[in-house]
């Protein structure tokens, strides 16, 4: 025998239900099955609204009436074309309920009683509606209402099972009928003066494991609209999975503390009687769902992790709280009486921290402070303080020898990710962990643990976007080009966007492709509340890409990191500072354990500080940097040829995007001088930028010149002066090369014009060359070349490091 209970999603519609049809269809036929069902979707909802409307005198609960007859008469039309005569069953309850809606209007008094007979009725007409169907596919059916074997004491609303009574009236119903279908409507019952009661929360499944315990069945399949238990509220972790085998104990755990799948302590008497529990998902059957039963089976350490929201910590606490006999008893036996669960319990000599839902707590905490009256009197005692707004995660596993490790890693996790620990306890059972925090943390807390338990790299990011210029632009159109990869596989989101202008931030992630439309309809930029909002959204695994050019920006970087944000940045400000701020945000960095790359800060997309960390990292000494790290000024002199003017190639350098936004940083070579020092930097030497020696070759005029448009005006002033530096260097043979050099502790950048003999001769375009001669790369230095600007190459290096950081 087994028993089957199909929820209310699963009878929802009538392709649901088609559904639930077919999966009985493919059940091996030798089973006999009792078949639970609960009502069709929301329909008690609205019954008890129509009772409450009634009671209230409002006649809008002919409107509900009206709607629950539309949805099951649209199930029933849709469900049998040819109409059929038991529709009149069906019509003769909905005008039971109308009658019994009105009477209640008129007399305007609802006991929980009547309640009971309104909701009933939910389950009375799925389940029949249910079997008519069942009964077309030819199989021996029959119907049963529950009400004839569940026994119950009269507490309406949430009855008390007599246990004895009813297991023998399954027990003989089952024995004298033959029919291998039964069904049943779940959640009623009746009193032995034979009313309609109710179970309660989670009745549907209570119904069932009554009939599955009296029945001794083989196994209780709970037919859901998700593949069973999962490792973490799936609504807010998309990575969670299900649990493919749970403990009896585990899953009473994970229930009581937030997951809604099934509701274990209903079902008691199937756990009683150790029948295996299958969860499964009536809209995808073939999936494995979730088994609970206490068979010895493979499983992580952590099971599962859910949070209970909305939590109150109540703490009892006093120096004289130590001398005071009984006190646990006396504050237990408190909470006893006013029926407060607790779900998160710590204690130390001298104070008790208790985790109860919020709406308990006005309640409770007069009741405390009534029994402690006289130690409070005495300050023995302070009055119960209650912290709110707080949340309570819980990590579960069976592993209990692993607990110690568990709690390690949790505690790790949540500090890491600047999520505020308010307290840690232990279960007593030692099978779970809990953790209070904020209420604000805890989806970025269920994320970060579910990534440390459950996950293997990559981990989702989720990105802030500074700076929407060319290289910004480029890297969205990366993004969005590369989507199936990129956002569906790697889980890699834009959720936050700036330029000078506007900013614009969306909770569910940003179309990238779109970019332009939302940017405009963003609100002003202000850098603070960019930042601000990035901290309140508190999503986890954020990273902040600095796509800018701005000193301003490139200061909000240790803000960002102390909030466990990471930054990606081809903006050479940060680090090209000063010596001890560029330490600073690697330190910070380092400690709050976030990333901090900037590959682009030195030849755009070319692995050159990974390369030279890679070296150094591997015991590697550096003795010679030589490089040309200027895409713009090697393009400038690779393509000043006669019968052009200067001024316009420098034009057509910035046109094509290698220049920075404003070229004078290049031809200055303050840009170089920025990427030699950073990697004099990266090789752990503490220069400043002002120790670097160089030899200008753009004149001071030029340099000081208001603006980018009169710099270009100065610019072709001095044509005669870089047509003379361009012959000079051609008549001898040579080309002009700006070169960056770092060797025993010293770094300059200069032009110099160099002959074929040397390796950077040939070096095209607006190509970079980086040459280390190292300990072990004495005789042959290794050398990497490549394109080493432009706003294609950079974005293509800023996703490199996004990757990295999901890895
Ligand atoms: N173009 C290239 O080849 C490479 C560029 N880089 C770096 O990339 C950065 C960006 O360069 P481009 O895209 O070429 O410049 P761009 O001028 O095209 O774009 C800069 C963007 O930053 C925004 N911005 C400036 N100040 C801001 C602020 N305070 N707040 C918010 N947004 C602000 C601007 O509105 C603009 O959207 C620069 O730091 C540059 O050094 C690095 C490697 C290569
Ligand atoms: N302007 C730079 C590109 C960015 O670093 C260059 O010309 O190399």
């Amino acid at each position: 025998m087994k028993v089957l209970k199909f929820g209310g999603t699963s009878v929802g519609n009538p392709h649901a239900i088609e559904q639930v049809c077919d999966i009985i269809k493919n059940n091996n036929l030798q089973d006999r099955c009792a078949i639970i069902v609960s009502a069709v979707g929301n329909t008690t909802d609205m019954l008890v609204k129509c009772g409450q409307l009634a009671y209230h005198k409002n006649e809008k609960y002919r409107y509900f009436i009206e709607e629950i007859e539309i949805q099951h008469l649209n199930i029933i039309r849709a469900l049998f074309p040819s109409q059929s005569n038991f529709i009149s069953s069906i019509k003769k309850r909905l005008n039971f309920l109308e009658i019994f809606c009105d009477s209640i209007f008129h007399v305007m008094e609802l006991s929980k009683r009547s309640l009971d007979r309104i909701m009933s009725l939910g389950e009375l007409i799925s389940s029949y509606l249910f079997y008519e169907k069942i009964k077309e596919y030819g199989f021996k059916t029959i119907w049963k209402d529950s009400q004839e074997l569940i026994v119950t004491d009269e507490r309406y609303g949430c009855a008390q099972v007599d246990i004895i009574k009813s297991y023998k009236k399954i027990q003989y119903f089952f024995s004298i009928e033959s029919a291998p279908y039964a069904i049943l409507p779940g959640f009623i019952a009746s009193s032995p003066r034979k009313e309609v009661t109710t179970l309660g929360r989670g009745g549907s499944d209570y119904s069932a494991a009554i009939i599955a315990a009296a029945l001794k069945a083989e196994v209780l399949e709970i037919w859901t609209d998700v593949s069973g238990i999962m490792t973490a509220d799936p609504r807010i972790v998309l990575q969670a999975f299900p649990i493919e085998n749970l403990f009896y104990e585990e899953a009473i755990e994970l229930s009581n503390l937030g997951a809604k799948v099934i509701y274990p302590p209903t079902l008691h008497p199937v756990i009683e009687k150790q029948i295996p529990i299958l969860v499964k998902n009536t809209f995808s059957p073939s999936e494995k769902g979730t088994r609970i039963n206490n068979a010895p089976c493979f499983k992580h350490s952590v099971t599962g992790i859910s949070v209970k929201k909305n939590m109150t910590m109540i703490t009892l606490k006093g120096i004289g709280m130590i001398n005071i006999l009984n006190y646990l008893k006396r504050l237990f036996t408190v909470l006893s009486r006013e029926k407060i669960q607790v779900l998160f319990f710590s204690t130390s000599e001298h104070s008790i921290l208790l985790g109860i839902e919020e709406s308990e707590v006005m309640q409770i905490k007069n009741s405390i402070n009534n029994e402690f009256s006289q130690e409070i009197d005495k300050k023995y005692l302070f009055p119960v303080l209650v912290e709110q707004d707080l949340s309570i995660i819980t990590v579960i596993g069976d592993k209990t020898k692993n607990m110690h490790r568990t709690s390690a890693r949790m505690f790790i996790t949540l500090s890491k990710n600047n999520i505020y620990i308010r307290d840690l306890a232990y279960n007593v059972s030692k099978k779970n962990m809990s953790a209070v925090i904020k209420n604000s943390d805890f989806k970025k807390a269920l994320n970060v643990l579910h990534e440390t338990f459950f996950e293997i790299p990559p981990k989702p990011i989720n990105l802030f976007v500074a700076g929407i210029g060319k290289v910004g632009r480029k890297l969205l159109e990366h993004i969005s080009i590369q989507k199936t990869y990129l956002i569906k596989e790697l889980q890699i989101q834009v959720m936050g966007l700036c330029n000078s202008k506007t900013m614009y931030f969306e909770e569910q992630g940003i179309d990238v492709k779109n970019w332009k439309k939302n940017l405009e309809s963003g609100n002003r930029m202000r850098l603070h509340r960019f930042i601000e909002k990035i901290h309140l959204m508190n999503m986890h695994n954020s990273i902040f890409i600095d796509a800018t050019d701005s000193q301003d920006v490139a200061r909000t970087y240790d803000k960002l990191f102390v909030k466990g944000i990471g930054v990606i940045t081809c903006n050479k400000i940060a680090c090209s500072s000063s010596y001890k701020d560029y330490k600073n945000l690697k330190k910070i960095a380092r400690y709050f354990k976030v990333p901090f790359f900037l590959e682009t800060n030195v030849g755009a997309g070319l692995p050159i500080i990974s390369t030279l960390n890679d070296l150094l990292n591997s015991g590697d000494k550096i003795h010679l940097i030589e490089a040309v790290l200027s895409g713009s000024i090697n393009f400038i002199f690779n393509h000043f040829k006669s019968g052009r003017t200067f001024s316009e190639t420098v034009r057509e350098a910035q046109k094509r995007g290698y220049t920075e936004p404003d070229p004078r940083i290049d031809l200055s070579g303050i840009d170089v001088m920025r990427k030699i020092l950073i990697l004099v930097r990266e090789c752990g030497d503490s220069m400043e930028l002002s120790q670097i020696r160089q030899k200008p070759f753009l004149p001071e005029e030029c340099v000081k010149a208001n603006n980018v448009e009169s710099f270009y005006e100065k610019l072709s002033q001095y044509e005669n002066y870089f047509g003379r530096l361009r012959e000079e260097a051609k008549n001898k043979g040579k080309k002009l090369r700006f070169m960056a050099k770092y060797e025993k502790g010293n770094a300059n950048v200069e032009l110099k014009s160099i002959g074929p003999e040397h390796p950077f001769y040939q070096l095209e375009g607006d190509d970079n060359i980086i040459l280390y001669k190292t300990q072990r790369y004495y005789e042959q230095p290794l050398i990497i070349k490549g394109a080493g600007a432009g706003a294609e190459v950079t974005a293509s290096g800023i996703l490199s490091d996004i990757i990295k950081a999901s890895r």
